[in-house]
């Protein structure tokens, strides 16, 4: 079965991973490519000046980019992966899922909204079941399902778990990559010999996102969990992978070998981009660090360790590689799980 694929916002940093990733996918096929209404009528090698580690692939950097809206798209497209700016897709989304496009987004805008899925396969696929919602509640053919902010999506997986302790509240430090500010984010002279201890908007995005993900959907309805997440969050000077300081409290008192067994035991999907063992775990304090184990599982595996029993729960660290398991691959495994579950 062959899936006709469109990218919304192909030439930025995250739409070049969705290429990387998506060129030689088993299902998905590229099919378009968009980007601003400056790229539109340009080959995809001019207008993406290519900055992934891989050679750009023949069969995409032919294509035409073409503009991003409900009418340039094609109708006989099975599924749109978004990386737009949030400002443009909070406009062009709705619109193309009013015109019946299913769209797998890692754009931060709606994510925190009752009637649409923010999902991590692995966490709370189930939470698909508010596209019914959706659909009843804004008359769309189409659907918008969402991944959620790289900082979460490495965090997440472990509280959920970790739940089965009880997880009642949880203290973040987050040491995020460059990348994630995007090409122009950073300058060097801003972040090389420095750390930035402000993302703006990033931690209330951890605290909320992460009761969405964790919460539950029943008869088309939404509860957050009740868990209360404080994050803090700073810019340092890697490349790729956010690593991040967590801090659990749990209503039971495991033992550290206790969680490093219900994290190593968290239980994978059988999706194509999705890796065996969700959450690899380190018996080696010194470990995960971002250069050496981000690519785990190509891009897509978490990693924790340095497990240690606190007064109140566990302390760990945890990370990973913020543009593929943080945002084209988090949209590619929600592409897959569309798919799988029969809404393309
Ligand atoms: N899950 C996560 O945590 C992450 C999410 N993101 C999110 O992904 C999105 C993309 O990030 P990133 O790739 O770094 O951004 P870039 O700036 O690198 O890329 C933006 C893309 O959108 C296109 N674009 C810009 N303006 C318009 C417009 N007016 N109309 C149509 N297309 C437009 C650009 O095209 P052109 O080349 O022509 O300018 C480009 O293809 C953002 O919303 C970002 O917040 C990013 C990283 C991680
Ligand atoms: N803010 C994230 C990346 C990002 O774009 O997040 P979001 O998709 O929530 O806007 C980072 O700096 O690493």
């Amino acid at each position: 079965m062959s899936v006709r694929v469109g990218l919304l916002g192909a030439t930025g940093a995250v739409g070049q991973r969705f290429v990387q990733l998506l060129h030689d996918h088993p299902t998905f096929e590229i099919a378009a490519v968009t980007a601003s209404p400056e790229s539109a009528g340009e080959s995809y090698r001019d207008a993406a000046k290519w900055r992934v580690d891989t050679p750009i692939p023949e069969s995409v950097a032919g294509m035409t980019v073409i503009e991003t809206s409900a009418e340039a798209i094609p109708d006989d497209l099975d599924l749109l992966f978004s990386s737009l700016p949030s400002g443009v897709a909070a406009e062009v989304e709705p619109e193309l899922c009013r015109a019946g496009h299913v769209v797998s987004s890692n754009s931060s805008n709606e994510r925190m909204a009752e009637d649409v899925p923010l999902t991590i396969p692995e966490v709370n696929a189930d939470h698909l079941d508010l596209i019914e919602t959706q659909r009843a509640e804004r008359g769309w053919d189409g659907a918008l399902v969402k991944n959620p902010n790289c900082s979460t999506i490495t965090m997440t997986p472990t509280l959920a778990a970790l739940d089965q302790f009880g997880l009642s509240r949880v203290h973040v430090s987050t040491l995020q990559a460059v990348s994630g500010a995007g090409y122009s984010g950073v300058t060097s002279m801003e972040i090389i010999d420095n750390v930035l201890p402000y993302i703006g908007g990033e931690e209330e995005k951890m605290e909320t996102e992460s009761r969405k993900l964790l919460g539950s959907v029943e008869d088309g309805e939404l509860s957050l969990h009740d868990v209360e997440v404080a994050a803090s969050c700073n810019r340092v000077p890697s490349l790729d992978g956010h690593l991040e300081n967590v801090f659990a409290e749990l209503d039971e008192n495991p033992t550290a070998a206790e969680v490093h067994e219900a994290l190593a035991d968290f239980a994978g999907v059988d999706l194509p981009s999705a890796p065996e063992q969700p959450i690899h775990v380190f018996e080696d304090p010194e470990r995960p660090q971002p250069r050496l184990d981000r690519m785990r599982g190509q891009g897509m595996q978490i990693s924790a360790g340095g497990l240690r029993e606190t007064p109140e729960g566990i302390q760990y660290n945890c990370l990973a590689h913020n543009t593929i398991r943080g945002a084209a691959g988090a949209s590619v495994l929600n592409g897959e799980l569309l798919v799988e579950e029969g809404w393309v």
